[in-house]
């Protein structure tokens, strides 16, 4: 179910993250998110982040004061800060995305700023999503444990980014990472099992259509726990050529499950990223689905 916003309706504010890759590399976005503002007429303040979850106290302070509409100008971590503050709230998450992967964005068909990102603020609709929690920290794209988080804490500590940097230092983390022992339960059954990586979807990719989860839905009231149980030299290939069509779910090294709440238990405590944000977690991991509670803007045709 969607429904037509108007943002001339409503007090806006946007969220800029001037740390976030591409707006440290070009940001030329802040500027034209001023003339925009000014072109339409609207009713919006420019906020810019100056430290982590800094987004997210922005956001909970423009709900305060009555905006309608909160923007957040980023990659997939201030999508997750901003959004944060929007759980259950009645105003609604914009988007720019102008991060690296865009996994939520891409999924909604939200496009890029160069590509009618800012047109969809003006005549999208509202879409409400289920959003995910674990251990009491939301995402709303993708959590996950195992290389998943190996991988995300690797990339968060590179001072150069890209292609280049990412393929690098993930051929570099494979090379030496070893599978862990999972117990997960989802309510009706248990899975038990060694694996490479563990990940809970809301949506059905990653980002930069790496689909982890394909047919996921998000707002089923469901989320999509994939499992790739092996990832060796024999494995791995046929692997990411599986996540890259949408068929990882045909693959025999790959177990799915679906659910509106997941506890995994592994031997040792270990970090779990929600949305790429790396966090130190203890041997149980606890993770539900909060249904339909994110109203989001996204282009009124798909
Ligand atoms: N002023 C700031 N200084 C340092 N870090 C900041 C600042 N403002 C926000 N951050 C942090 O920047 C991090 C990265 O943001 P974000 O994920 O949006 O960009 P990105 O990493 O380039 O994108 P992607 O994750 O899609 O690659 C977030 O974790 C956020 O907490």
């Amino acid at each position: 179910m969607s429904t037509a916003f108007d943002p001339r309706q409503t007090p806006i504010c946007f969220i800029f993250n001037p740390h976030s890759g591409h707006n440290r590399r070009n940001p030329y976005l802040l500027e034209r998110t001023r003339g925009f503002i000014k072109e339409h007429q609207l009713d919006a303040t420019v906020e810019l982040t100056e430290r982590p979850r800094h987004a997210t106290d922005l956001a909970r302070a423009a709900v305060d004061r009555g905006c309608g509409l909160i923007v957040a100008i980023g990659g997939d971590g201030t999508l997750n800060e901003v959004a944060a503050a929007l759980v259950g709230a009645p105003a609604a998450l914009g988007l720019i995305p102008c991060g690296s992967g865009n996994g939520l964005g891409r999924h909604l068909g939200v496009p890029d700023p160069g590509r009618g990102a800012y047109a969809t603020l003006l005549r999208g609709r509202i879409r409400e999503i289920d959003t995910g929690s674990v251990n009491g920290i939301p995402f709303f794209n993708a959590m996950g444990l195992g290389f998943d988080a190996e991988i995300s804490s690797r990339f968060n500590q590179l001072t150069r980014r890209g292609l280049a940097a990412y393929v690098r230092t993930g051929l570099r983390a494979w090379a030496s990472y070893q599978p862990n022992h999972y117990v997960i339960r989802n309510g009706q059954s248990e899975l038990s099992t060694d694996a490479f990586i563990v990940a809970v979807a809301n949506s059905d990719q990653y980002g930069n259509d790496c689909f982890i989860a394909p047919g996921a839905q998000v707002d089923d009231g469901l989320l999509n726990l994939t499992v790739l149980k092996r990832v060796n030299t024999f494995t791995a290939l046929p692997l990411a050529f599986r996540l890259f069509r949408g068929s990882i779910d045909r693959s025999r090294h790959v177990a799915r499950l679906t659910g509106s709440h997941f506890r995994i238990e592994r031997p040792a405590a270990g970090p779990i990223h929600t949305d790429g944000e790396v966090h130190a977690t203890g041997t149980v991991v606890d993770i539900e689905v909060r249904p339909r509670s994110l109203r989001i803007l996204v282009p009124s045709t798909p």
